[in-house]
């Protein structure tokens, strides 16, 4: 080893790391004046993060992307910081997958306030106690999260989806049990149970399954119950000092769930590319078919439709709808006029961007 070398190479090193904590002061300082001059503006403001990122990834190629993206979502989180403290709302305990979607959405300059489900994520957000809410929407094996839908329905208009971003889902068998042979139990979310269906009937047969309220919850119960095991995160498991027993139980190897990141103020301009509808038809022959029409005649994709019972109303539905584009498109403006005049009610959830 060239000791020489080494040490004025480290001193370089070094130099980079000051000069990069000084552009950091000077970014982050620039970052408090746009706040000021954005006034009562949203602080958080996706599209523009997106093209920022979007923008460095592309200039320098020789930086892995993936990397690259990881280390300046932080640095933006540090200045949006500074600009307003942020707080978001979403489900835990630590090392579940919406804290893992909260932490890649937003950074560690935001304040996360671990919810025990997902109503209390929308009630924080109505309550103004965070200002921004993460909650999952759909998962490839087991299609829409019921739960977030139902609280949608039920939540203050003023709540609206501002970004959504998909995160890869891979789940470990976990426990404070060495060995497969000792597990008693199951205990997971009932997404999570859903998704590792297979693998349990092969290697866990007959074996309780026990719904919990997340993933992380499950993991706590896990360590503090002999004969009991979890299905989480590898970070849940490891937080909790359990035994990973077996890893990737996902039925599918591309397992991932798309989450929204809320919030109640004005949405931020962009260029929104996904629009989410909520509502609800008379209860008569053909009318959801006529409800959708004007999107068909406008050719916009639908990329999901699920209808959600009415507990008010037994064996009526609301319905929520995606297409790709902005609400603000002429076309996609006008359909949404003509498909207001058949809806009993018509809620545009959010037009916003999508990470691709
Ligand atoms: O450009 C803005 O509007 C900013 O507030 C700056 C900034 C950033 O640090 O780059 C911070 C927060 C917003 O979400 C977007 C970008």
């Amino acid at each position: 080893m060239d000791e020489v070398r080494l040490r004025a190479l480290r001193e370089r090193i070094d130099e980079l790391d000051e000069a990069l904590a000084v552009l950091l002061e000077r970014r982050a300082e620039t970052a408090r004046e746009i706040g000021a001059a954005k006034g009562d503006g949203p602080t958080y403001d996706p599209a523009r993060e997106a093209r920022i990122l979007r923008n460095l990834q592309a200039r320098h190629p020789d930086l892995d992307p993936e990397a690259l993206g990881a280390v300046h979502r932080e640095v933006i989180s540090l200045c949006r910081g500074v600009q307003r403290h942020l707080s978001a709302a979403c489900l835990g305990p630590e090392g579940s997958f919406s804290h893992a979607a909260a932490l890649r959405a937003l950074g560690h300059g935001t304040n996360l306030a671990l919810q025990p489900d997902l109503p209390s994520v929308f009630r924080a957000l109505e309550e103004g106690s965070a200002a921004l809410g993460v909650v999952p929407v759909e998962n490839t094996l087991e299609g829409t999260v019921l739960p977030t839908l139902d609280a949608f329905s039920r939540a203050a208009p003023e709540v609206r989806v501002l970004r959504e971003l998909r995160l890869p889902v891979r789940h470990v068998l976990a426990s404070r049990e060495p060995a497969l042979d000792r597990i008693r139990e199951v205990h997971s979310h009932p997404q999570a149970l859903a998704q590792c269906r297979l693998w349990l009937a092969g290697h866990l047969p007959g074996t309780p399954q026990i719904p919990e309220a997340s993933t992380s919850g499950a993991a706590e119960r896990a360590a503090r119950t002999p004969g009991t095991a979890c299905l989480c995160s590898r970070e849940a498991a490891g937080l909790r000092g359990l035994t990973v027993l077996a890893r990737d139980v996902q039925d599918h190897p591309h397992n991932a769930t798309r989450f929204w990141v809320l919030g109640t103020g004005q949405a931020p301009e962009g260029n929104p590319r996904k629009t989410s509808l909520l509502f609800t038809v008379p209860h008569r022959p053909g009318t959801l078919l006529d409800a959708l029409d004007p999107l068909r005649e406008a050719g916009l994709n639908l990329t999901l439709i699920q209808s959600r019972p009415l507990p008010e109303n037994p064996f009526e539905y609301f319905f929520c709808v995606d297409f790709q584009g902005p609400a603000e498109a002429p076309e996609a403006a006008r359909a949404l006029e003509a498909m207001e005049a058949r809806c009993f009610r018509l809620r545009i959830l959010g037009s916003y961007p999508v990470e691709s």
